[in-house]
C-alpha cells in the first residue's frame, strides 16, 4: 500500500497517514486538519472535500450527523459521505467513496432519478430542496427524504454537489396515518349522513364538513364560516331559542341538543336535530372549542305534524260528535217531555185526560181535602146537529178553557169523554166548592158562542167530596148528583146527598 499524495490538498501538511480501504482504494488521513480521501493523485481523480477547511471536529460532526450528508461529482460518484448514508446502503463511508448509488441501491428508477436530478441542480447553479425516495438495503423498505442540494465547484473547477438529506419517513408515515384516520372519520360521517361543525369560539370561526353545507344548500367549497354568518341560517322564529340553548351549554355543562328549523339558500325550510359539546377549555376554564353535528329530521317533523293535524281533526270531529249527540239528546229529552205532556192531554181541548187524572190522584196528599165535580154540557147533541161538529168542537174547547181559567193551578181539569168533564178542587170543603161551581155554571151560561142570540150553552154539575181517598166512590156519587141535575132540568149544580 503506497501513499501517492505528497501533502494534504487542504492544509499542505506533508505528514499524511494511510488509513485502510480495499484492494483498489486506500485512504489517507491528514493528522493536521483531519481531511480524508482515497489515495489518488489530485490532478487525475480529485476526491476529497474541495472547499471545506475540515478539521477533525467538523469531520466528526458530519459523520455523526443524523441527516445524510454526501458530496457527489458530476457523474454521481461519491466524493464523500457520512455514516447515515453508509448505514442505509449497508456500507461504510470509506468504502462508498468513488462509487455511485447504482453500486448499492437495487432500485434502478431511484438511481436514475438521483443522477438526472443532481445534474439538473448542478446545471442550474442554485440550491434546491427536493423530495426523494431511497431504499434501505438491509430491509428493502423505502425511506423518504427532504434533500437540500447545493451545487459546488471543486478546486479544479469541475462540478460537484453537496447533498444534505433529512429522513422524513416517520413524519410521512405519521401524516399518512393521520390522513387515513381523517378519511375514515370522513367516511363514517358521510355514512352517518351527519353535518359536522367545529366552532373555534375565540376566533369566531366555524368549520363544517361538506355534508353540513349540502344539507343547507351552501357551496360545499366554503367549509369555513364566521359564527355571525350562521345566525341568519336559523329560522327567525327559532333563532332566539337556539342561541339561548347554546349559551346555556357554554355557561353550564357544555352540552346541548336542540331541534329547530334552518333556512336553505333556496328559502326552503329544513328541520334539524343539532347536538353540541365543548371539547376544549382554556386555563380560565372558558370554552374554547365546541364541536357538534346536525341531522335532517324534516321527514320526521312532517310526519309528526301530519299526525298532530290528524289527531286535531279527530279531536274536533269527536267534539262535534259529542256536541251533536248532546243536542240530539236534549232534543230527544224535550220531545220526550212534550210527548209525556201530550200523552196526558186531551187532544182537542188541551186539558188533562184519564192518564193525567190517575197520576194526579196518585200524587194527591191524603190529608188534603178535595171535592170531585162531574160536568156535562146540556143538549150537546143538538149543538152538533144544528151547527155542525166544528161548532161542537169549538164549544168543547171554550168550556175547557173556561174551566181551566176559573180553578187554581193545582186543581185538576180533565175531559172524561164526549161533552163530559171532571174537576177536582183541592183545599176546599163542599160549601166552598159549590160556590166555585156555581160561578162556573153562571159563566158558561154567558158564553156567547152560538149564532142564534136566544140559544145559550149551559152545563149541569154533580158535586161530591173526596173522603178516605176513595176517588171511585166520590166519582160515582158526583155522577149520581149530575144525573140528578139533568133530571131536575139541567143548567144547575147538585151536591151529592152523601156529601
Ligand atoms: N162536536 C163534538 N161532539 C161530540 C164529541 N164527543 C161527543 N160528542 C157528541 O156529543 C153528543 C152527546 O150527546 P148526548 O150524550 O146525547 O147528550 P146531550 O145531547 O148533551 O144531552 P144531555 O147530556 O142529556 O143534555 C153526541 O152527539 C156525541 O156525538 C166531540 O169531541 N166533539
Amino acid at each position: 500500500m503506497q501513499n501517492d499524495l505528497q501533502s494534504c490538498p487542504y492544509c499542505g501538511n506533508s505528514g499524511l497517514h494511510v488509513q485502510g480501504g480495499n484492494d483498489h482504494v486506500h485512504f489517507i488521513c491528514c493528522p493536521s486538519c483531519g481531511g480524508r480521501g482515497p489515495n489518488m493523485p489530485i490532478s487525475t481523480e480529485p476526491s476529497m472535500l474541495p472547499h471545506l477547511q475540515s478539521d477533525s471536529l467538523m469531520h466528526t460532526v458530519i459523520n455523526e450527523a443524523p441527516d445524510i450528508i454526501l458530496l457527489k461529482d458530476w457523474n454521481g460518484r461519491f466524493l464523500l459521505c457520512n455514516s447515515a448514508l453508509a448505514r442505509l446502503y449497508g456500507s461504510t463511508p470509506e468504502q462508498m467513496v468513488g462509487k455511485s448509488d447504482a453500486d448499492f441501491n437495487p432500485d434502478q428508477d431511484q438511481v436514475r432519478f438521483y443522477q438526472e436530478n443532481i445534474q439538473a441542480v448542478m446545471r442550474s447553479g442554485v440550491v434546491q430542496i427536493i423530495e426523494e425516495t431511497s431504499t434501505d438495503v438491509a430491509t428493502g423498505e423505502p425511506r423518504y427524504f427532504q434533500s437540500i442540494k447545493k451545487p459546488l465547484k471543486r478546486p479544479d473547477g469541475s462540478d460537484c454537489i453537496l447533498v444534505i438529506a433529512h429522513d422524513v419517513t416517520e413524519l410521512k408515515h405519521a401524516y399518512a396515518l393521520l390522513e387515513q384516520k381523517e378519511k375514515r372519520y370522513d367516511y363514517a360521517m358521510e355514512a352517518a349522513g351527519e353535518g359536522i361543525w367545529d366552532w373555534d369560539i375565540l376566533n369566531d370561526r366555524v368549520l363544517h364538513n361538506y355534508k353540513w353545507c349540502e344539507l343547507l344548500g351552501l357551496d360545499d367549497a366554503l367549509t369555513e364560516h364566521p359564527m355571525s354568518a350562521l345566525g341568519v341560517l336559523i329560522h327567525p322564529q327559532d333563532r332566539n331559542g337556539m342561541m339561548a340553548t347554546v349559551q346555556q351549554a357554554l355557561d353550564g355543562d357544555g352540552t346541548y341538543a336542540h331541534e329547530h328549523r334552518m333556512l336553505r339558500t333556496s328559502g326552503e325550510v329544513v328541520w334539524v336535530y343539532d347536538r353540541g359539546r365543548v371539547v376544549e377549555y382554556d386555563e380560565a376554564v372558558q370554552p374554547r372549542r365546541m364541536v357538534g353535528s346536525i341531522s335532517d329530521i324534516t321527514a320526521r317533523k312532517m310526519a309528526e305534524r301530519r299526525l298532530e293535524e290528524a289527531s286535531q281533526q279527530v279531536t274536533q270531529a269527536n267534539e262535534q260528535l259529542e256536541k251533536l249527540v248532546a243536542e240530539r239528546t236534549a232534543e230527544l229529552a224535550k220531545a220526550n217531555r212534550e210527548l209525556q205532556i201530550l200523552a196526558r192531554r186531551d187532544a182537542l181541548t188541551g186539558v188533562g185526560n184519564r192518564l193525567q187524572l190517575e197520576e194526579w190522584l196518585f200524587g194527591l196528599s191524603r190529608d188534603r181535602s178535595a171535592v170531585v165535580i162531574m160536568l156535562d154540557i146540556d143538549h150537546f147533541k143538538r149543538i152538533n146537529d144544528r151547527y155542525g161538529h166544528k161548532m161542537g168542537d169549538r164549544v168543547l174547547k171554550t168550556v175547557a178553557q173556561c174551566l181551566t181559567e176559573h180553578v187554581r193551578r193545582d186543581d185538576l181539569v180533565a175531559r172524561m169523554g164526549g161533552e163530559e168533564f171532571l174537576l177536582v178542587l183541592t183545599g176546599v170543603d163542599m160549601n166552598q166548592a159549590l160556590a166555585v161551581v156555581e160561578k162556573l155554571r153562571a159563566h158558561i151560561e154567558t158564553l156567547d158562542m152560538l149564532p142564534e142570540a136566544d140559544q145559550h150553552i149551559t152545563a149541569s154539575f154533580g158535586v161530591a167530596t173526596l173522603s178516605d181517598n176513595d176517588f171511585d166512590h166520590a166519582m160515582a156519587r158526583a155522577d149520581e148528583a149530575l144525573y140528578e141535575a139533568k133530571h131536575r132540568g139541567r143548567n144547575r149544580v147538585v151536591a151529592s146527598p152523601l156529601g
